[in-house]
This record gives structure tokens, sequence and C-alpha cells, in this order.
């Protein structure tokens, strides 16, 4: 016998009718849906402004929810004005599924992951090279978002990317004007600047994206007319083009790529690197294993990154304790039931990552880093869906295939050439803005091994 969505425990409804109060106040929805789950049980309900919601932290019975393929508008919606001909992030299923089949298998391809390696690899060098020439500590959270960023272009614009300067960095800038207006609305605080004023701004900055984004399209299409530089239709604005996409849904499908790649890869590479800095064992297995493997080059070819087994154990852990997505949205389109609980068609469903990581039924002494933890035996033991820094389902993430290269380069290159240590005095505090971030950063003082 079912129960219904309103015998789901939960907290009792606050004044205002929702828990934004209550999830301001735990830090962020991450560590608000961690306590939910402390008290409540697997399955829990809480109220955001516009829905009620269920989480649901516990990995058989996360099973129920797997093929869900709508996100809920509402939440998504801060991102309307990027897009051209519709958000990405939600459109429907029956226009979403033929889009994802061109774009997945252009973002998760090995043989065009390892065609464009040397010019990754190549970023990564040229950031290293920096950094060992500086004598300052490195915000690593700061420097390894942008360098993702330039990795991911590279990929996806092929080598258009070459000559379009400083189209990331505007690209970003703009995106991150939004987010930092959205993340302040939503925890009900005062707009920094008057709300004419932000429109304005808002309007600009998404304007400048996409003209930033035309421009650079526009390039690798007269590229590819006039038949000049590597053949193109090996990456994901070839691939879109050939597929017949039009302009528009092509400059889009670039710009939500960049958004996925932009911060996600680089915190979890900062936060890898961290973790490894504080745990003098795991530190000397890594550097042995790279020295093993690479044989005094200072760069892993891309044969080379599955040999870097110990490297990926050590990622893998650093995802689990630091997701860098920390929760992902879904919303049922008919009646499911999900732990003996009724779901009536509408009903939002989160994917609480960070507290799947840390369900101590799941993961024993969850806030221990042992990256043991993913040796082959251990992992294999383990429900498929107890690890799910990418998501899950068809709405998973479609860079999972590309980020898993491109920051095992960027930790091969690094952790090779460099010893981190943290900046003495300098607190680290875990902060979800969408993804799960250092506050003030992760200053580290780098020095040549
Ligand atoms: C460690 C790195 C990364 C992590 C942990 C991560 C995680 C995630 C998660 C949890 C989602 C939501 C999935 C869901 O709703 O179930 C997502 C979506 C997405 N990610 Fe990533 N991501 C990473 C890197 C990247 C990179 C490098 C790219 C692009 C090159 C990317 C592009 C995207 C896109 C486009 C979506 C939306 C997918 C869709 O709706 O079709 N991500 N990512």
């Amino acid at each position: 016998m079912l129960s219904e969505l309103t015998d789901i425990p939960g907290p009792p409804p606050s004044g205002d009718g929702h828990h934004m109060g209550a999830i301001a106040a735990a830090g962020g929805l991450h560590t608000f849906q961690l306590d939910l789950h402390r008290r409540y049980g697997d399955v829990a309900r809480f109220r955001l402004p516009h829905s009620t919601v269920v989480s649901v932290a516990d990995p058989v019975l996360l099973e129920a929810t797997v093929r869900l393929n709508e996100r809920p508008a509402e939440l998504f919606r801060f991102l309307d004005p990027f897009f051209e001909s519709g958000n990405l992030q939600v459109l429907p299923e029956r226009e979403y599924v033929p889009w994802r089949r061109v774009v997945l298998p252009a973002m998760s391809d090995h043989a065009a992951h390892a065609a464009s390696f040397p010019r990754l690899a190549a970023e990564v060098e040229r950031v290293a090279d920096r950094w060992a020439a500086r004598r300052e500590p490195v915000a690593l959270q700061h420097e390894l978002n942008n360098l993702a960023l330039r990795m991911v272009c590279s990929y996806a614009m092929g080598d258009a990317f070459d000559a379009a300067g400083d189209l990331a960095e505007r690209i970003v800038s703009a995106f991150q004007f939004l987010l930092d207006h959205f993340i302040h609305e939503m925890r009900g605080g005062e707009p920094p600047i008057p709300p004419g004023e932000r429109r304005r701004r808002v309007e600009q900055a998404v304007e400048q994206a996409q003209w930033t984004l035309r421009e650079a399209i526009t390039e690798v299409v007269e590229r590819r007319a006039a038949g000049r530089g590597r053949s193109d239709s090996a990456d994901l604005v070839g691939v879109l083009l050939d597929a017949g996409w039009p302009m528009g849904r092509v400059r889009d499908t670039l710009l939500g790529e960049m958004m996925g790649g932009h911060h996600t890869s680089g915190v979890a590479t900062s936060w890898t690197l961290h973790l490894v800095s504080l745990h003098p064992e795991v530190e000397r297995r890594l550097h042995a294993e790279l020295d093993d493997v690479l044989r005094g080059r200072t760069t892993p070819d891309h044969a080379d990154l599955r040999r870097l087994r110990y490297l990926e154990m050590a990622l893998n852990e650093s995802m689990r304790l630091y997701p860098p997505a920390p929760y992902a949205a879904r919303e049922t389109t008919t009646e499911i039931s999900v732990g003996g609980y009724r779901l009536p068609t509408g009903t939002t469903i989160l994917h609480p990552i960070w507290a799947v990581h840390r369900n101590p039924r799941v993961w024993p002494e969850p806030d221990r880093f042992d990256p043991e933890r993913f040796a082959p035996a251990a992992a294999a033991s383990r429900h498929r869906l107890a690890f799910l820094p990418f998501g899950i389902g068809p709405r998973h993430c479609s860079g999972a295939g590309f980020a898993s290269v491109q920051i095992r380069l960027m930790l091969a290159v690094l952790a090779r050439r460099f010893r981190f240590r943290l900046v003495q005095g300098h607190v680290v505090t875990p902060v979800e803005r969408f993804v799960l971030c250092a506050e003030d950063d992760i200053r580290m003082t780098v020095t040549a091994r």
C-alpha cells in the first residue's frame, strides 16, 4: 500500500510557506539536504517557493528516478536569457532526445579526445610554465576554472578557438554576472544595484555573450567553407553543423557546454590537489605513479591516462567528498513510486549528490578522504548509484567523458611538476554557488618537485 506525497517526512513549513530561509541559514542547498536526510531519512520533503521537492539520498531508491527525462523549468528559468533557441537545460523530452543523440557522442568520442589532446596539453603546460616562474601563491580555483574553460573551448571549436581572442573570458564574465544575481535573489537579499540598472546590465551582458559566440562560430563556418585548417567536422561545432542543426541551436549548444565545463572541472582539480596536499601518503603514492608512468616526461600522452590508476582513485574520492555539482533536479511526467510513496505527475525530485556521497550507510566514515574506496574490488561491491558526480540517467552530464580526460590531464601535469601547500592561515570553506567551490578560493604555494 503506497503512501502519499504529503506523508513524506520533512521539516514543518515556515511562515512564508517555503524553506529558502532555512537553506540560506544552512549555508546552501547541499548542507540543508545533508541535515534533512540525517533527520528525516532517505526520502524527505521540503518546499521551494514554486514547488514541493522530494529529495532521495539512497542509491537503491534512486533507481526509481533514473529514467526521468525532464527538469523542472522554474529552477532553471534564470538561464532563459542566455539561449536563442530555447533553454537547453529544460528542453521538452521530444526535442531533447534527438539533439542529445548528436551532442553526447561528439563530447565523449575517444578518437576526438585523442586528436585534441596535444592542444589541450599545451594549454595546461602554458599554465604550469607560468606557475613555475612565479613566486606568489596561486588562487587554484580561479586559475584552474579559466584553464578548464579554455580547454572546453579548444575541444568544442577546434582551431577556430585560437583565433577567437578573449572569447572565453568574455562569456564567463557574462555568465558569472547572471549567476551572481540569481544566487543573490534566491537567497532573498536586496539586489546590489537598482532593478532598472540591473536589467540593463544583464541585457548587455547577454547580448555581448551572444555576439562573441556568433562571431566565433561564423569563423568556424568560414574556415570549413574555405577548406582551411584541420578537419573541423571532428569538433562539436562541426558535428552539429553537419547534422543540420540551425545556427541558433549550434551557438546555444556551445554556450551550454561552456557553462557546464567552466567551473566544474576546475574545482574538481583544485579540490583534488588540496586534499592530496593534506595527505602525505596519498601524495607520495601519486608522485610515485606519475614518475613511473611518465618516466622523465612532464606531460602524459592520451594513452597514458588509463595507466594513472591511483590518480583516478584520488580524483574520484575527491569528487565524492566535494562533488562539483552537489545536486541535480528532475520532474515526473507520470505518477511514479519511490520508497513506498506515490509521487504524482509534476513532482520535483532532487538528486542530492552531496548527501548520497556522505550517506554513512553507503560510505563508512564518510568525511574521511581515502582513495582506497575506489580500488577496483571496493568499487565493484557498491551500488552503481552510490557515486554519481555526473548525475544519472538520460540527462546526466554530457561533458563527463571529456571532463574525465581534461581533469586527469591537468592533475597529471601539475602534480608531476609541483608540490602544493596551503598558504599558512588560509581557511578553505566549501560553499555552493551552483558548483561546490571554496569561499575564498584555495590559495596554495607551488614549488617545483
Ligand atoms: C568534474 C567535472 C564535472 C562534473 C562533476 C559535472 C557534473 C554535472 C552534473 C551533476 C550535471 C547535471 C546532470 C543531471 O541533471 O543529472 C551536469 C550537466 C551538464 N554538464 Fe557537467 N560536469 C562536469 C564537467 C562538465 C564539462 C567539462 C562539460 C562540458 C565540456 C559539462 C557540460 C555539461 C552540460 C552541457 C550539462 C547539461 C546536460 C544536459 O542537460 O544535456 N560538464 N554536469
